[in-house]
């Protein structure tokens, strides 16, 4: 069953198990975020729910959104092509979903209309990769847990180039990401990863206002 194609805020209470006293129930469907009805369903259904929003930098996001969209229909236009309404023009086409879902800011006002920011958790993709551990104390103390997951509980995977996890003590291989996970990205023109990063910036210091988080995103050197 696609949750995606469910109405947000009915799906948990449909599908899900009752949770008992000691259990949290937990629900990941990405495009929630983005989905301009979903803040007011989930507030209607469980206001003190505590949401947790992985972020990216957005030009490496809507890369990574189009490779993964390229795995699937390997006939479609170009990244640079469909980045933009005029070329020409550098008119960056925002209503391209992979480009829109990186409007991060836009997103989170809608969120900030239901939820106090205190109930929201914005995790850094980037330093998922190179902290998870670090990423998950965050996790665990926002959502009131012991902190059980640790550093010894991951290892770097060189060839994935990224962290596994470790099986717990004994039992079983570790855990890595799966085959669909982690794709090399195509080259895209450096010229359009500059309009892209151009086009984001004002988008990204207001989130990081609104969040009292700042990402980095414009330190990074290059856009995988
Ligand atoms: N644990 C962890 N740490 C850091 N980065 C991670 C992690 N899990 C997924 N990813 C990266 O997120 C990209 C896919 O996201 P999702 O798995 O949410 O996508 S989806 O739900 O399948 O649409 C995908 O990006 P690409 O590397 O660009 O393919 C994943 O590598």
């Amino acid at each position: 069953m696609s949750l995606e194609s469910v109405t947000p805020g009915r799906v948990s209470k449909s599908v899900m198990p009752k949770t008992v006293d000691g259990q949290i129930t937990m629900e990941k469907t990405p495009s929630y975020f983005v989905t301009g009805e979903a803040p007011k369903r989930i507030h209607a259904m469980a206001k003190d729910t505590r949401l947790i929003v992985v972020v990216r930098n957005p030009v490496t996001r809507a890369i990574s959104d189009y490779t993964q969209t390229l795995s699937k229909k390997p006939e479609i236009p170009t990244f640079e092509v469909l980045a933009f309404k005029n070329r020409t023009l550098g008119l960056i086409d925002a209503s391209w979903s992979a480009i829109r879902i990186g409007l991060y800011a836009l997103h989170l006002e809608s969120w900030l209309r239901y939820f106090p920011l205190a109930q929201m958790l914005f995790v850094s993709g980037e330093r998922l990769i190179v902290d998870p551990a670090g990423e998950m104390a965050a996790v665990q103390d926002f959502l009131g847990l012991t902190r059980l997951v640790t550093e010894k509980h991951f290892y770097f995977n060189k060839t994935k180039g990224f962290p596994c996890l470790k099986k717990p003590e004994e039992s079983g291989a570790p855990r890595c990401l799966g085959k669909s996970k982690g794709r090399t990205h195509p080259r895209i023109d450096p010229d359009v990863i500059r309009r892209l990063r151009k086009f984001y910036k004002p988008f990204n210091a207001m989130f990081y206002q609104m969040t009292g988080q700042d990402f980095q995103w414009e330190q990074e050197e290059g856009d995988k």
